[in-house]
């Protein structure tokens, strides 16, 4: 049996988890097979409830199946599942013939935003991965019982297996934790909050509830988001879904980057308007002050990992269909070989979704936010046996099934979407604007579901 580090709090879900080395052989796929379509890939996924995913302008990685899951909780959640993993993915027996990032073992993990609220983190070794990077395509099949099959073929992509993809149906929204007016509020004193000093910065969420006609199949909303926001990062782990356009850290062969979004406006859709927004989001202060913390709280933080780091001076717009972001890619040489969740773990919370001081602003938001984030905001993605890998933001998301309260009925949850959207809030923020952003930031996901 694996042992855990003293004082963490873990579970292996999967009963009877041999303590059989996984046996992963990767193979190299014709590329051929995938449609240069970005949502290929998601397209490859069976029916199911526990699809990962990892997909970005059609290159990436899905997975389906569970060879290994475990959960985590609490201040150690990153480093138990990081313990659990390296100790599981190092004593595989791998056969890869492709050698990229992403292929050989992968875990994919989703984390709590906060070790407070009872929320368990994610981590799944899928049974079946198949990826795409730079024209070349594989699949990897994990074994958990330690037996040598055959090689993984394209056999595993054959669509005969897959039944159709489901959409949900009407849509219902309501209000999770607090309605829109009440939320304002919550803003409004985050404002008089920062305005008396205790703090420069704070980021305040609120949860809008979807009940569906269908059962959700979640291949519905990854495939819409892939094809819809080609710029995020769609992703799928344990039930949180998304597609974010955030970077907390990758890590690939000693360099480390991470890509920084504060400050926001809605677009309008017509292209000259959106082009003097942009213009203006460059110069506002306001957002250009709220960028400024979430930069420093990645180069800061990054720092103790860098023999070397490039913060460029002033950020860049970024251009999503929904909203437009000052952005700032960070990037750094590593002098010493973290695992791209050790520095992600370093990184949560940015000033981005948290706010500064760190400590000042995580006890205003449990303060006053009124839900639990669950999930959403906390760092999600993959890592490889050698450590590298991929972390993003999960913003831009929802919870398949989440909502409090009446969680134990299986039927109604499959039919319950809990969406997420925050706004970073400073001195010279106005309420009623940052509601009109957080609806922006739930666009994504209501497109998903529609
Ligand atoms: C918190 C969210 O987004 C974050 C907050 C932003 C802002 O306040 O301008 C911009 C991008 C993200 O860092 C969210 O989408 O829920």
């Amino acid at each position: 049996m694996t042992s855990l580090p003293a004082g963490s709090r873990a579970a292996r879900d999967v009963p009877g988890a041999a303590p059989a080395p996984l046996v992963v052989r990767t193979a190299e796929l014709d590329p051929e097979l995938l449609p240069d379509d970005d949502g290929a890939l998601l397209d490859l996924l069976p029916d199911g409830d526990t699809p990962v995913a990892w997909v970005r302008r059609g290159e990436g990685i899905v997975g389906w199946g569970e060879a290994l899951r475990f959960t985590t909780s609490g201040t150690d959640r990153f480093r138990t599942a990081e313990d659990l993993c390296r100790e599981t993915l190092a004593s595989a027996v791998v056969r890869d013939e492709v050698q990229l990032p992403g292929t050989g073992p992968v875990a994919f993990g989703s984390f709590a935003f906060g070790p407070g609220d009872g929320t368990r983190s994610v981590v799944v070794v899928p049974r079946v991965v198949v990826g795409r990077r730079g024209g070349r395509a594989w699949v990897t099949t994990v074994d958990p019982a330690g037996s040598i099959g055959p090689a993984p073929s394209s056999a595993l992509l054959d669509p005969a297996a897959r039944t159709a993809v489901v959409a949900p149906g009407e849509v219902r929204y309501a209000p999770g934790g607090r309605d829109p007016r009440a939320w304002v509020d919550v803003v409004g004193q985050g404002v008089a909050r920062i305005r008396a000093g205790e703090l420069d910065k704070v980021v305040l969420a609120r949860d809008v509830v979807a009940t569906t006609q269908r059962p959700v199949d979640p291949r519905h909303l990854l495939g819409r988001l892939a094809r819809g926001y080609r710029g995020a990062w769609t992703f799928s782990v344990g039930g949180m879904v998304g597609a974010t356009p955030e970077l907390l850290a990758r890590a690939e062969k000693g360099l480390v980057t991470s890509r920084v979004l504060a400050g926001t406006v809605r677009r309008t859709g017509d292209d000259d308007a959106d082009l003097a927004r942009a213009a203006h989001l460059a110069h506002s202060s306001k957002d250009l002050e709220e960028h400024e913390y979430a930069v420093r709280s990645v180069a800061r933080a990054l720092e103790p990992y860098c023999s070397s780091m490039n913060v460029p001076e002033s950020p860049f717009v970024l251009d999503l269909p929904n909203v437009l972001h000052l952005a700032t890619d960070v990037t750094g040489v590593l002098h010493e070989r973290a695992s791209s969740l050790t520095i992600a773990a370093a990184l949560h919370p940015t000033a981005a979704v948290c706010g500064t001081p760190t400590d000042a602003a995580a006890a205003l938001i449990a303060e006053i936010e009124g839900m639990e984030r669950g999930r959403y905001a906390g760092p999600v993605g993959w890592f490889g046996a050698d450590g590298d890998g991929e972390w993003g933001i999960a913003l831009r998301s929802a919870e398949l099934g989440g909502a409090a309260g009446d969680a134990d009925d299986e039927t109604a949850a499959a039919h319950r979407v809990r969406l997420f959207a925050g706004c970073g809030v400073v001195a010279a923020s106005d309420p009623e604007a940052e509601l009109r952003e957080s609806d922006a930031k739930l666009e994504p996901m209501r497109y998903a579901l529609a």
